[in-house]
């Protein structure tokens, strides 16, 4: 882990602190006169952003999520990478891949007045070789200003070409599920998670009243979150990502999952964008690639 002397070099005077957190993680604290953050080491996992002019975050924290080594943060920003959801041969291996659980190094960080960049790293390691035997380097680039921006790299270093799941498994703000609409993915094909992955059909925006968990293929659209409870629409951009996955667990599976306290489901909505399922990548040796999203609100 980087020591406290390390990571200071990245501080940065009223931008970028680094503090403990909730079970002694270690995080970087980040604002500016447009809007505040925070970033854990660990899975280079970001739990808060709120522009300062939205009276209510635009990423929802499980008030009941665990900070424990290991285990992923429920809510924020998870890193699914190299795969996404189980491993595809060996269940043994941890769902949505090991990059939200390892402690990542912060290597840059930069601000101006109203904008600040942090951009942590996670090098490959023996640990994460007996998973994944290959020597891809990934950077993830923070940029916090009025808007919330990362960019994930991946560098295929190594002399195979290797085959590349992933996602920001971002959950969303809302003011209430039950009123939600989720526009972006008319007409497109998804994957049903919850009908044994049977493949339908998007017709018009989404509404939520029941557990959903759907990979929607082939969309570089950007989606939309229209939130009458909180007078605004959150706008998801993406690029270089080919799926968005859309879910949110409901009652019954946010409580048997243990870290949701028991209204909290109705408060997030997850829209992922990734590259996942049919949309997974083949990176040549030498190639890189990098997800994008930005994500902005506007009032209703
Ligand atoms: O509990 P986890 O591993 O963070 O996953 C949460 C959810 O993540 C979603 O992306 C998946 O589509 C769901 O099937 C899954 O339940």
């Amino acid at each position: 882990m980087q020591s406290f002397d390390a990571l200071n070099r990245y501080a940065i005077p009223e931008h970028v602190f680094f503090r403990f957190g909730p079970g002694g993680q270690i995080f970087a604290d980040i604002r500016n006169s447009s809007a505040s953050a925070s970033v854990f080491l660990q899975g280079a996992h970001l739990t808060a952003f709120q522009p300062r002019s939205q009276y209510d975050p635009l990423i929802w924290l499980s008030e009941k999520s665990r900070f424990a080594v290991g285990k992923s943060i429920r809510g924020g920003v998870p890193v699914c990478w190299p795969w996404f959801g189980p491993h595809p041969d060996n269940s043994q291996f941890p769902a949505h891949g090991f990059a939200r659980t390892h402690l990542w190094t912060v290597s840059d960080s930069s601000s101006s007045k109203d904008i600040t960049r942090i951009t942590l790293t996670l090098e490959p390691t023996n640990e994460t070789r007996a998973q994944w035997p290959h020597e891809t380097p990934v950077s993830l680039e923070i940029v916090v200003s009025e808007t919330l921006e990362m960019s994930l790299t991946t560098h295929n270093a190594g002399n195979d070409t290797i085959t590349l799941g992933e996602a920001f498994h971002t959950y969303f703000h809302v003011g209430d599920i039950h009123s939600v609409r989720l526009e972006g993915l008319d007409g497109c094909t998804y994957l049903d998670k919850t009908a044994d992955f049977a493949r339908k059909q998007q017709e018009g925006d989404i509404t939520f009243n029941a557990e959903t968990d759907r990979v929607y293929l082939n969309t570089q659209n950007d989606c939309i979150i229209h939130d009458p409870r909180m007078y605004r629409r959150i706008r998801i951009h993406k690029e270089h990502a080919d799926s968005t996955v859309v879910w949110t667990p409901w009652a019954e599976k946010a409580a048997a999952m243990g870290d949701y306290t028991p209204d909290g489901w109705r408060q997030m909505l997850c829209v992922e964008s990734a590259n996942a399922a049919e949309n997974v990548l083949q990176l040549q040796p030498g190639e890189k690639h990098t997800l994008m999203v930005r994500y902005s609100a506007e009032p209703l």
